[in-house]
């Protein structure tokens, strides 16, 4: 029998692009509720009551909401927004990060958010395999497609043609530094600065290292050797050397895809590299992670129906 699974915020961006990924799937079928009820809590309420899955995309305030309105039912729950990312009792849905048992046995699963998704695939695995040390100040600049933002972000970039970058943040208290600090075990927030350009979708994120002044700092191969090793089981992240082309691109015209792309760029002598993930921020930074965590907790291989 077919899994049934309420997207609570199935009209905005993550929720079309969720229930993109599940159209045509047997098995799930989905509980939509219509425009003049979807919004109303007694009628979420009764969706969430009703369905063997919940994926939140809702800001954090609906989706806290959410999680109280589905108390006393057998719901599993996916929260798409930061919520709960560092909250006990939920399992952090990065499944190649937080192990495939542990998402699959959830029944509380916080989805990453976008930019921590590539700041984290790139530095756990090295911190936790004792290659960089866990007590450095680390930075991480980013830059999003404007659909990172939600419907509200993609209704002012798509009337205003001449923003060509939009930094923001600038007081350092982006709101994913904590999962961010979380995940990796570090001892100091990293300093993060992201900013938005003029494409609908797409990501790179990335992490410049002194690696000769970092304690106890790795070489670049050895670096790159772990994150392969790390994700050579992912069927969506892969990783790769610094291209011979000598430049890598992001299009605005990139397909929707749940895939992350990670290298290790390093400078002639191996004393400094840049470490660099490109991905959708709605594919593995949002909507296509949903899906693999759902995959799993259905008990389904984990890349069924996303975009490889
Ligand atoms: N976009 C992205 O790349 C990413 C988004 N996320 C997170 O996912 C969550 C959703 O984001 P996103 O899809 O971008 O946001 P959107 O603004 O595009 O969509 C949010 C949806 O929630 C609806 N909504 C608002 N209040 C309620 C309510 N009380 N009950 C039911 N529905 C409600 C909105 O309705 P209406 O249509 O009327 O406005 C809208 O359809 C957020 O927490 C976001 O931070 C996470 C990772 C990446
Ligand atoms: C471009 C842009 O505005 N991006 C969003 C993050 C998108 C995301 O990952 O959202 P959640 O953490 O809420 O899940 C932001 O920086 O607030």
């Amino acid at each position: 029998m077919a899994h049934s699974v309420f997207i609570d915020g199935a009209a905005g961006t993550t929720g079309l692009e969720i229930a993109d990924r599940l159209a045509g799937r047997s098995e799930f079928g989905l509980i939509v509720l219509d425009n003049a009820r979807r919004k109303d809590p007694a009628a979420r309420q009764e969706a969430l009551h009703a369905a063997d899955f919940a994926v939140l995309c809702l800001h954090d305030d609906a989706a806290r909401e959410a999680v109280s309105l589905a108390e006393g039912s057998k719901v599993r729950i996916i929260d798409a927004s930061t919520a709960h990312r560092v909250a006990p009792g939920w399992v952090y849905g990065f499944p190649e990060i937080s192990g495939l048992e542990a998402v699959a046995n959830a029944a509380r699963v916080s989805n990453p958010g976008c930019y921590s998704t590539g700041f984290i695939a790139l530095l756990a695995p090295l911190i936790r395999a004792g290659l960089l040390p866990a007590d450095w100040p680390y930075s991480c600049n980013a830059v999003s497609g404007y659909s990172g933002g939600g419907k509200a972000l993609i209704e002012r970039f798509e009337a205003d043609q001449d923003i060509a970058w939009r930094g923001y943040a600038l007081a350092l208290g982006h709101k994913h530094v904590p999962e961010m600090q979380a995940q990796c075990g570090l001892t100091l927030p990293p300093l993060f600065t992201p900013a938005v350009i003029p494409a609908h979708r797409g990501m790179v994120v990335e992490i410049p290292l002194h690696l000769a002044a970092m304690p106890g700092a790795a070489s670049p191969p050895a670096l790159l050797d772990c994150l392969a090793q790390f994700y050579a089981a992912s069927p969506v992240v892969s990783v790769a050397e610094a291209p011979a082309s000598g430049e890598l691109l992001l299009r605005r015209s990139m397909a929707p895809s749940d895939t992350m792309q990670l290298y290790v760029l390093p400078n002639a002598g191996g004393s400094q590299a840049r470490l660099l993930a490109m991905l959708d921020n709605l594919g593995k930074g949002a909507s296509g992670a949903a899906v693999q965590s759902l995959n799993l907790m259905a008990g389904l291989p984990q890349d069924q129906g996303l975009a490889i």
